[in-house]
């Protein structure tokens, strides 16, 4: 089974309007609802892909249960600690010329909740794959990224982790399964700058000897790369109309998952992936399946 965990998920408010000015009134053209956060991305992408999964964290309050209602709706398994402060609504405005993102910081966790998210993952074995997605709530220390990456470690649970923390490196001696940083999380976490995909390439190539077995490196409009110990591969991503990039990194990670469940084959599963996200990039919410197994072939690999 594929277990997401999204320890700080969100209401996405999706809000399209002609110009945002800053110190005036905005008025907007159109606005959307959705679950959001990383690991429920992954769990609606893999839905939406005909594979199942387990939505794990923490959700609260009315836009917590706005957040199941939908999930259960689209027939997705979840096992949420339910907290009591609401989970954070974070504005995605989409203009004409650009795309802004306001990202609450999140509600606060008990020690007892965070508690009971432990015993879940104790429960998995070596046949489940771990989707560490996203960024902490504030009550939460990066120590629980390493309790349950340790956890993961010990079981032989498949982790893939998509944290946009500097300090992912500090995770990696766990033996993530794959990791999926962007190019801006790359540059900031071996602190150089990354322009290119060879240079991307480089430094994925610098966290498999820290201990990653594969990395993704998305590079949003210019595709990404792949990175284990056996080969490297860049992908070009497929042309379209960019609707909102939002969860695209999440419908790579959900795209890969699919594949690489079915075929074992990493070359395919990475060029799913980058179809998957590109597929989310030209549409207003999630890709569907239609729309990535349409784009796949139009994505080109190279090895
Ligand atoms: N404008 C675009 N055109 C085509 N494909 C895109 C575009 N933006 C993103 N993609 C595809 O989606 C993948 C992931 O995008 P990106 O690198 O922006 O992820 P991210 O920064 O993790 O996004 P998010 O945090 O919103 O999920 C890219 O590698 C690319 O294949
Ligand atoms: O604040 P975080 O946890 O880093 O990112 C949260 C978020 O921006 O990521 C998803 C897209 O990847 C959105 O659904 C959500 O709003």
């Amino acid at each position: 089974m594929i277990y997401t965990c999204t320890l700080n998920p969100s209401v996405d408010y999706q809000i399209e309007t002609k110009q945002l000015e800053l110190g005036t009134l905005n008025r907007v053209q159109d606005t959307a609802f959705y679950p959001g956060g990383k690991g429920i991305n992954v769990s609606r992408v893999l839905k939406n892909l005909g594979v199942d999964s387990t939505a794990l964290g923490f959700i609260g309050g009315f836009t917590g249960t706005f957040i199941l209602e939908r999930l259960n709706e689209e027939g997705i398994n979840t096992d949420f600690v339910i907290h009591d402060e609401p989970t954070r609504i974070n504005m995605k405005v989409k203009t004409a010329k650009e795309e802004t993102e306001v990202n609450g910081s999140g509600a606060s966790i008990p020690k007892t909740y965070q508690e009971q998210l432990i015993q879940k993952v104790e429960e998995l074995t070596a046949d489940d794959y771990f989707v560490l997605s996203g960024s902490l709530p504030p009550s939460i220390s990066f120590d629980f990224y390493e309790k349950l990456s340790a956890m993961c470690d010990e079981k032989g649970v498949s982790l893939i982790l998509d944290i946009p923390n500097r300090s992912l490196k500090d995770l990696l001696s766990f033996r993530p399964f794959l990791i999926k940083p962007n190019q801006a999380e790359l540059s900031e976490i071996l602190e150089k700058e990354i322009n290119t995909k060879e240079e991307a390439i480089k430094g994925a190539k610098e966290l498999i000897q820290f201990g990653a077995r594969n990395v993704i490196v998305s590079m949003g409009a210019e595709g990404a790369i792949f990175v284990n110990e056996q080969f490297t591969a860049k992908a070009e991503n497929p042309t379209g109309t960019l609707k909102s990039s939002v969860g695209a990194g999440d419908s790579l990670v959900g795209g890969f998952l699919a594949s690489y469940n079915k075929s074992n084959d990493f070359l395919e599963a990475f060029q799913y992936g980058v179809a998957s996200g590109s597929a989310t990039a030209f549409s207003n919410d999630l890709c569907k399946k239609d729309a990535v197994d349409q784009l796949v072939s139009q994505v080109l690999i190279k090895r």
